[in-house]
């Protein structure tokens, strides 16, 4: 278990972390989301003992980092797959770091199995790709068997296969009892992989929630409907109090409903209906969402251009409410 209580960080004038109060509980992968700058690597640094806070505090298991007894058996971590002695083997690497820790020579050979490192174990590490460096960097990270690892960033630059294998590796370690804590800019990864999230905004937590329920608040949800008959279809749809949008493609979004309710209507007026789905926000959107006024380097864009709605609202129709005056409660646009 992490538990950061009005966690701050402040460099010369730069809060970059900001009076943070979250848990990181064991049996769950926690993904750690963020916008560049937002004090994702600040906090794990200081979660780590790296950095030290300015007020507040953040414990491993009840104590800071610097009180643990034996670190590498209760916490490790992947922070930068390159901070590695790179003239020596895999196997000494790890090796050094054991006997320096007090661990027996069997955990080398554990965690390089574990991480599938065993025909290039006596390699130098200087000459590893990307994917073997944070193979070893895990395998370094997972030495001291310990219930709580964290991670950042640890799927960057890596090819499809080895990303697929982190995954695997993160719920496994989950599904063991332990803590995975996991910071990536990567939210179709981290959709896939984690169970609750930490997000965090220009040093602020943001949320601190199962995925589920973080998607379900910040996520805008309708139904696309098509119908030959949309002119007929929507005046009845929005006589029921639902925000109906017509698109384009002659499609209709329709907000504050379900997909049956829509049905029953078409049905008891006798309208066809070729399409009725559910749409809801990724994982990506309802992040684009909530951070949208904590991101600090935007790109030469508009706000407009930089809609958190993504695809879900790209082509946003005309308002109904321009073709059929007489609708109620209409809307011009979300947001
Ligand atoms: N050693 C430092 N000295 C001064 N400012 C720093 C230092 N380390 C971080 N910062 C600032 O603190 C803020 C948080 O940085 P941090 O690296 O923790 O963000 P991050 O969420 O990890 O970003 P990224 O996703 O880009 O890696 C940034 O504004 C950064 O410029």
């Amino acid at each position: 278990m992490i538990q950061a209580t009005e966690l701050t960080k402040r460099y010369g004038t730069r809060l970059a972390v900001d009076h943070a109060d979250f848990t990181v509980a064991p049996g769950k992968v926690t993904g750690f989301l963020g916008p560049n700058g937002a004090g994702k690597s600040t906090t794990m640094r200081m979660i780590l003992g790296l950095d030290r806070p300015t007020s507040g505090s953040v414990t491993i298991n009840g104590v800071p980092y610097h009180r643990l007894a034996a670190p590498l058996r209760e916490v490790g971590a992947l922070l930068d797959a390159k901070a590695v002695h790179g003239g020596r083997s895999a196997y000494n690497h790890l090796l050094v770091l054991a006997k320096a820790n007090g661990l027996p020579r069997s955990r080398v050979d554990a965690v390089i199995d574990l991480v599938g490192l065993h025909s290039v174990a006596g390699k130098r590490s200087g000459g590893f790709s990307l994917g073997m460096g944070q193979r070893l960097g895990i395998a370094a990270a997972l030495l001291g068997d310990p219930g709580i690892v964290m991670f950042d960033e640890p799927v960057n630059g890596l090819d499809p296969e080895g990303i697929l294998w982190i995954r695997n590796l993160m719920k496994a370690l989950a599904a063991e009892g332990r803590t995975v804590f996991v910071s990536s800019h990567l939210m179709s990864e981290m959709a896939l992989t984690a169970d609750h999230l930490v997000v965090i905004g220009l040093g602020r937590i943001l949320a601190d929630e199962p995925m589920a329920e973080f998607i379900a608040k910040n996520s805008v949800s309708y139904v696309r409907v098509r119908s030959p008959q949309p002119a007929e279809l929507a005046p009845k749809l929005a006589l029921r109090g639902w925000r109906v949008e017509r698109q384009p493609d002659e499609s209709l979004h329709v907000y504050d409903t379900q997909p049956a309710q829509i049905g029953d209507v078409a049905g008891a007026e006798g309208l066809w209906l070729h399409e009725l789905t559910l749409v809801q926000s990724s994982l990506e959107e309802a992040f684009m969402r909530l951070t949208a006024g904590s991101v600090e380097y935007h790109a030469g864009q508009s706000d407009d251009q930089g809609s958190p709605d993504g695809p879900a609202v790209a082509g946003w129709g005309t308002p109904l409410e321009s073709q059929a005056p007489q609708a109620p409660q209409v809307e011009e646009r979300i947001q």
